[in-house]
């Protein structure tokens, strides 16, 4: 079975999504595949039956390296143009009445603090830490209109909606983990944060702090070293660039790197992705005593938040984002995430108030502010 992929419009594809389906827009052109042939829970048969019968894998994989992943085999794919080059118009907004509170700030000034006094004893030097944001709608929440609106607010992002059994994960992510297309194997890890501001002379201040910061290059940094180390058995040639550039989305404002290499005959998009999965940009370093403490310290499961969400062709082409600004729609409740990393020096309330921000890609998209 060969993959049929057919040619179409991205307001097409995005006005066909049922939920169910998969759909991610990013910089390279929008992906709609639906009805799966079949669904995998673990990265091992979703390969050998991609293997076995060709097409295309596509879904999510979880930030827990145990949990079930949502892989599914599609014998067909749509792709459509990018999105950046379409002119949509946005069908209505049905706007539901959302509720629910903020209520998991202390938990999380609290746990920032406890890892500071961790990256003080040397056991690690960075972890991610998140929080989540419950909310309830008075009806149920169309995943389409919610992809409309985050792909309209960053059409330079990778927004995406897919089935995870229990709802639908669907969000607005500004990082691509890893892709492999025509030979170039691209990864852009992203580390170091700052919010936006309606204010211009503002917005620039909060940008050039950035790329100034010596506690966010580092945090930085980190980052961009793991991504390159894990890379390198698997590609040629990794071309890392010296210095990290800014990039913005609508709410953030975030360091960024550019890394390209060349895969090594016979290494998948899929392979590299869970190569590099967690980097450091969502778990920390090193990685095992974060992964630990973030199981110590988080008070919820992360599911498929900080996994991965993407697609695999037989041929090894394929594009995995990191799942950030994201959250699971199931029925008329809605779970966000956010999180930030903690390094030393870092400031529990900035952190809090940069996971705020974060959590403004979607609530902004569903016409909301920051919840109190
Ligand atoms: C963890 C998140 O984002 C990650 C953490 C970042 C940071 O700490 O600066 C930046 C981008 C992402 O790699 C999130 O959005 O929830």
């Amino acid at each position: 079975m060969h993959a049929d992929v057919t040619a179409a419009a991205p307001a097409e594809l995005l006005s066909d999504y049922q939920p169910g389906a998969f759909f991610l827009s990013s910089p390279a052109g929008v992906v709609l595949a639906d009805e799966p042939s079949a669904v995998h829970t673990t990265i091992a048969a979703a390969t050998q039956a991609l293997q076995a019968a060709g097409g295309v894998l596509a879904g999510a994989i979880p930030f827990a390296r145990t949990a079930p992943a949502r892989l599914g085999l599609y014998s067909s794919v749509r792709h459509g143009q990018p999105w950046h080059m379409a002119t949509p118009t946005l069908s209505p907004l049905d706007r539901p009445d959302f509720s629910g509170a903020d209520d998991s700030r202390d938990v999380y000034v609290a746990g920032v603090r406890a890892a500071l006094e961790r990256i003080q004893s040397a056991e690690l030097s960075k972890v991610v830490l998140a929080r989540v944001l419950d909310l309830r709608s008075d009806r149920p929440v169309l995943t389409g209109k919610l992809l409309e609106r985050l792909v309209a607010r960053d059409p330079y992002g990778y927004t995406f909606a897919t089935d995870v059994g229990a709802g639908s994960l669907v969000g607005a992510s500004p990082e691509l983990l890893v892709s492999r297309r025509a030979g170039l194997v691209t990864a852009n890890p992203l580390a170091g944060s700052a919010p936006r501001h309606a204010d211009p002379v503002q917005d620039g201040r909060n940008a050039t702090g950035l790329l100034v910061s010596e506690k966010d290059r580092h945090e930085h940094e980190v980052v961009v070293k793991a991504v390159a180390a894990g890379l390198a058995p698997l590609c040629a040639r990794v071309v890392v660039p010296p210095t990290p550039e800014l990039l913005p989305t609508r709410t953030m404002w975030h360091l960024s790197t550019l890394i390209e290499a060349e895969p090594l005959p016979g290494v998948s998009a899929l392979d590299l992705a869970i190569a590099l999965h967690p980097t450091p940009a969502v778990c920390g370093t090193p990685t095992e005593p974060a992964r630990a403490l973030i199981g110590e310290l988080e008070p919820f499961d992360r599911g498929f938040y900080t996994g991965l969400v993407g697609w695999t062709d037989a041929a090894g082409d394929g594009e995995w984002a990191i799942a950030l600004r994201c959250g699971v729609v199931d029925g008329t409740s809605l779970r966000l995430y956010a999180g930030a990393g903690i390094v030393a020096g870092s400031d529990p309330d900035k952190e809090l108030a940069e996971t705020t921000a974060k959590f403004r890609t979607f609530l902004n998209a569903i016409g909301l502010g920051d919840l109190t």
